[in-house]
């Protein structure tokens, strides 16, 4: 082979070599335009270039490009990551950018003047900035560039590092800039382009640690001293210069620096000329080591790494070493990727054919009902997720939401233990039912006129009866607990429903995260609106009617309880204990709800508003903590009764319980009850005592008050203590944990399938599949088709 010959044989070579380095670099930038379009992370060779702001980054890539696109002047500096792929076309004399669609792998059309590009970045920027707020966003915008004069390169550009944020800006802007710029050179398969300007010293150079912090041995870092012009003056002999580019102690042994200049003319001229600048720089900077430093310098070792087109030289051949090396490894990924998204595209079709499936439907449905349903009953046995912080209510929040107010007929304000801590579900319930029975407690006997106490007495005396005083308290006391405890009772139904009625939203919230914590077992309800009103209208429904029925139960309880015949059982039913000490409960639920958990100073606020308001505790806790009695003008008045009343209390001494009704008197007046009975027995007016006003005037009709107060009581106290609280229970909490699937079931499947498939006439979730679907369509379309360009690529490695 003569020389000719082999020349020409090598010029083949190079031709083909770079036609074989092009067609790699395509197949990649294509990949890359996926990647981002689609969110794949695939582990394409890319340069990053970072460094502090205006240190020169923008700069670079005009350069390397070969033209300014950056006309303006633009203040913001790079505000979001710009990813320029650069395409080397020999038949592009004049530069040809397009720009990627925010939201798709697609181009626009190429814009050819620098201005409209600069105007593109400049609005991009601006229009995502304003939307969110910040300073800067991670969101990159991509460029193709095609040109005669650029390499095949891709840089990404990100927002230079600053150590104050600007006017105006948010406060934590470097440290936004830092994580983002951080996160994007973070993935291995990226190298750094370090730029630092060259008059910074290494020892106090400030975003050297940071770089270290990514890649702490340089193992994938470039490092490009900017701004090189600038410091070349200050050079006067050989070992000066030499040293500060050997960078010695600072980088590392095995890390060389390469120290570029750049025009820093910035008036608009033509590209070549640009070029042209570019290769004088260069040029200049050789020339004024060589000529006005003693010596010169080191040109063996360092001029490789001095100017631009050295550096753009080795950039060039380290991306298309690593395309190279990384070609098996993305052609294995690229297959990998395909298959995975044939494999949800089938899902995908399973999904849509699903949703005209009747059977399937009606299984996922109830799949899904079944699983709200065990939801709500975890709830109500006690359950800490979600969040009960979050989605919990305090009791007062509870009143408030419900619309309900207040308890009705109850003046004080009534503060359950743990009423300030977010309860739901079991707890929730357990702490109304603990409330109701405080604002039961409170209600006093209200005070009787006169004239009902005279038409009642005087119609028994008239009888002839002797029993007529205690016939009169205790139809005033059914009257009156008639009258005052029904409106309570339905208070309280109303008050647990809402409560129960809360738990369909947190089971919702429990089965969405179960389904995105494993594979969705339950079927995918998602987007059938129908189909979930339906759900929870059931839901609603079946509630509601549980609150009714309890109420049409407790009103029962409340007619039975108030019946003159009951009178009989529940005066023997009750415990009593001698003397005046309280009546001792023993309840269970009582006991636990009296364990206040909320913190200590609503603890003890609560106990010392129940010690004012001593309506608001149950005899059981009256046994227990402390003695009860009801403050009246600032004074504890069962404890004076209590120490007062003697044993055998004497008729002449209804002052004092004159004023007294309820609890206190409830305890006083056991012992008083057969000596008023007695005393109303001996003869004398029975009504109104002697005629004489003054003296024993109004003894008798206190007497009937206190005893009716009595009565009052107790007929309460069975209410309460026998049969609302386990009526309440087994109304509303035994249904839902045993009946609620299947009532659901019945409204929901118990149906004709042209009934039930009303629920899924869902456009919405059938349009969002269907654009699922063509969205992993087209996914599939181009990883396929970069699956085969990089298999192309492969077979010439
Ligand atoms: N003297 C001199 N000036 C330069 C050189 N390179 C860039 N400049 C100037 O430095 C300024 C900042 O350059 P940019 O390229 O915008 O810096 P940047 O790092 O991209 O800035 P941010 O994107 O805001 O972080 C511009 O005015 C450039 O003209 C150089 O080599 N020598």
């Amino acid at each position: 082979m003569d020389r000719k010959e082999e020349a020409s044989n090598s010029k083949r070579q190079r031709k083909n070599d770079s036609g074989e380095y092009r067609k790699r670099y395509e197949a990649y930038s294509r990949l890359q335009a996926a990647a981002v379009a689609f969110g794949e992370k695939l582990a394409i060779p890319e340069i990053v270039a970072v460094g502090g702001q205006s240190d020169g980054k923008s700069s670079l890539l005009e350069a390397l490009l070969g033209f300014r696109f950056n006309v303006r002047e633009v203040e913001m500096g790079t505000r979001r990551p710009l990813i320029l792929q650069m395409l080397h076309d020999p038949l592009a004399p004049d530069p040809v950018c397009r720009f990627q669609d925010e939201h798709s792998d697609q181009y626009g059309p190429p814009l050819l003047s620098p201005s409209s590009i600069s105007d593109t970045i400049k609005s991009r920027t601006q229009s995502i900035l304003s939307h969110t707020g910040a300073a800067v966003s991670s969101k990159p915008i991509v460029i193709r560039a095609e040109y005669a004069h650029c390499p095949n390169l891709t840089i990404i550009d990100t927002p230079g590092f600053v150590l104050k944020p600007k006017k105006g800006e948010p406060e934590n802007t470097p440290d936004q800039i830092l994580s983002m710029v951080k996160s994007l050179a973070a993935p291995p398969h990226r190298i750094l382009l370090f730029l630092q300007q060259s008059s910074v010293e290494w020892c106090s150079s400030l975003w050297l640690d940071s770089i270290r912090q990514i890649d702490p041995t340089f193992k994938r870092t470039f490092i490009v001293v900017s701004k090189f012009d600038n410091r070349l003056k200050e050079f006067s002999d050989r070992s000066e210069v030499d040293r500060y580019l050997s960078a010695a102690g600072y980088l590392g042994d095995n890390t060389r620096p390469f120290f570029v200049a750049l025009p820093k003319d910035r008036t608009l001229v033509s590209n070549d000329e640009f070029r042209n600048q570019i290769s004088q720089v260069d040029a200049e900077v050789i020339r004024c080591l060589r000529d006005n430093v003693k010596g010169g310098f080191d040109e063996e070792k360092y001029m490789p790494f001095i100017g631009f087109s050295r550096l753009k030289d080795y950039l060039e051949s380290q991306l298309q070493k690593r395309y190279k090396e990384a070609a098996p490894a993305t052609l294995s990924l690229l297959e990998q990727r395909c298959s995975e998204v044939s494999a949800e595209l089938a899902k995908m079709d399973s999904r849509i054919q699903a949703t005209s499936d009747v059977a399937h439907l009606r299984k996922s449905a109830m799949l899904h009902t079944a699983c709200i349903c065990n939801h709500v009953g975890a709830l109500i046995d006690g359950a800490a997720d979600p969040a009960p912080e979050q989605w919990g209510k305090t009791t007062d929040e509870e009143r408030l939401e419900s619309c309900l107010g207040g308890w009705p007929g109850v003046a004080v304000h009534i503060k359950p233990p743990n009423g300030t801590l977010r309860l739901y579900g079991g707890a929730a319930f357990e702490r109304v039912i603990h409330e109701f029975r405080c604002a039961a407690y409170s209600i006093e006997c209200p005070p009787v006129s006169r004239e009902k106490v005279a038409n009642i007495l005087l119609a028994h005396a008239g009888r002839g009866g002797n029993r007529g005083v205690t016939e009169a308290a205790a139809e005033i006391a059914r009257a009156s607990a008639r009258s005052w405890l029904s409106p309570l009772l339905d208070s309280a139904c109303d008050r647990l429903a809402f409560v129960l009625l809360n738990l369909f939203e947190l089971a919702l919230k429990r089965s969405r995260r179960q389904n995105s914590d494993f594979e969705p077992k339950t079927g995918d309800m998602d987007g059938y609106v129908g189909f979930h009103a339906a759900l929870r209208h059931s839901y609603n429904s079946f509630i509601k009617n549980l609150a009714k029925q309890c109420k049409q139960l407790i009103q029962h309880h409340l007619d039975s309880a108030t019946s003159p015949y009951y009178q009989v059982c529940y005066e023997n039913d009750l415990p009593r204990s001698s003397g005046i000490s309280s009546i001792q409960w023993n309840h269970p639920s009582y006991g636990s709800l009296s364990l206040d958990l909320s913190d200590g100073g609503s603890a003890s606020a609560c106990r010392n508003e129940i010690l004012r308001d001593q309506e608001n505790i149950p005899p059981g806790k009256v046994g227990q903590e402390t003695t009860p009695g009801k403050v009246i003008d600032g004074k504890d008045v069962l404890r004076e009764c209590q120490i007062t009343i003697p044993e055998t209390p004497s008729p002449d001494q209804p002052c004092l319980v004159k004023k007294e009704t309820g609890n206190c008197i409830e305890i006083g007046a056991r012992k008083c009850h057969p000596r008023i009975v007695g005393k109303s027995q001996n003869g004398g007016n029975i009504l109104f005592g002697e005629g004489n006003n003054n003296s024993r005037a109004g003894s008798a009709y206190s007497e009937i008050c206190s005893s009716a107060a009595q009565h009052f009581s107790r007929i309460r106290e069975v209410l309460v203590e026998k049969s609302v609280t386990s009526a309440l229970n087994s109304g509303f909490l035994t249904p839902c944990r045993e009946r609620l699937v299947l009532a659901l079931g019945l409204d929901l499947f118990a149906v004709t399938d042209e009934k039930f498939m009303d629920m899924f006439v869902a456009p919405g979730a059938i349009d969002e599949l269907e654009n699922e679907r063509q969205s992993l369509q087209k996914r599939q379309k181009i990883l396929h088709s970069c699956l085969n360009e990089f298999k192309s690529v492969a077979l010439k490695l």
